[in-house]
């Protein structure tokens, strides 16, 4: 049940507070309808971030979400209410983000086993699976957050869906360039039954190829139907040889925190 953002209980009122950048307690009394999904993000960001303790490695995620859990823990770093923290970045722009907030890095190789990661997600199902990588860094999230103890996954409540792909949002695939289409074709191929269509992501006004921080394209998997056994689905796109990754993280989340307009739920793997 999702605990309601006026009446907080225990451990939600910190991070509502801090998320709500010093707002007065007394001003709180009327519940916060007209939150906006930037808030709710903010909000799922501070609360996962209470998990973070001194002395941990972190995974650091990347997108508009996990952007505000990276800002709060330079912040805390900076207040010195945490010390001796290392960050793992997931893309080239998180790496820079933490750069700039004064946050100590570090990478897999050197950190084989990391405390915890904090991500945003495009879409979580009800067994807490995770569509990931519409910002393009899936391979690198995927690499850092499956060699942590723990996953806190942060959303607002618009990207839980009944199942992966039910958002009419794509399941991304990063591919190596080379013959780019004939790949696209066979991953086409192997979800006809799913009515699925495969695009190449672009950028730009030229609508060049996006390129991943590995030098990668990626192709979009949009679905008409419910694609049915993931774990099936996970291991046929691996099998195509060009496939670096795909999007789908499976039974990987250990905790989901959830902002919604009523207030903020942890939901934990069972
Ligand atoms: O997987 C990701 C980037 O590769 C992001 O975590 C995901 O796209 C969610 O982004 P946002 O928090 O901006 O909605």
């Amino acid at each position: 049940m999702a605990i309601p953002y006026p009446r907080f209980v225990g451990s939600e009122q910190p991070a509502m507070e801090a998320a709500r950048m010093g707002t007065p307690p007394s001003a709180q009394s009327t519940p916060p309808v007209n939150l906006t999904q930037e808030e709710l993000k903010k909000i799922a960001a501070y609360k996962a971030v209470e998990y973070v303790k001194s002395g941990m490695i972190i995974g650091l995620g990347t997108g508009s979400t996990a952007k505000h859990a990276v800002d709060r823990i330079g912040e805390l770093l900076r207040l010195g209410e945490l010390r001796d923290i290392v960050g793992i970045p997931t893309s080239k722009k998180t790496h820079e983000q933490a750069v700039s907030l004064g946050i100590p890095l570090s990478d897999l190789d050197s950190h084989p086993v990391l405390h915890l990661a904090i991500d945003g997600a495009d879409e979580v199902d009800p067994r807490l699976n995770l569509v990931k990588g519409r910002g393009g860094s899936l391979l690198r999230e995927k690499m850092i957050e499956g060699a942590c103890e723990k996953f806190i996954v942060i959303i607002d409540d618009s990207k839980l869906v009944k199942f992966l792909g039910g958002s009419g949002l794509a399941v991304p695939v990063e591919i190596v360039p080379f013959c780019w289409k004939n790949t696209a074709l066979r991953l086409r191929e192997m979800f006809r039954d799913s009515g699925c269509v495969a695009k190449l992501r672009t950028c730009g006004e030229e609508a060049e190829p996006f390129v991943t921080d590995n030098g990668n394209y990626i192709i979009d998997l949009y679905f008409e139907k419910d694609i049915g056994d993931l774990q099936a689905a996970s291991d046929a796109i691996l099998r195509i040889p060009c496939v670096a990754e795909h999007g789908m993280f499976l039974d990987m989340a250990t905790t989901v925190i959830v902002a919604g307009k009523k207030g903020v739920e942890v939901i934990h793997k069972k």
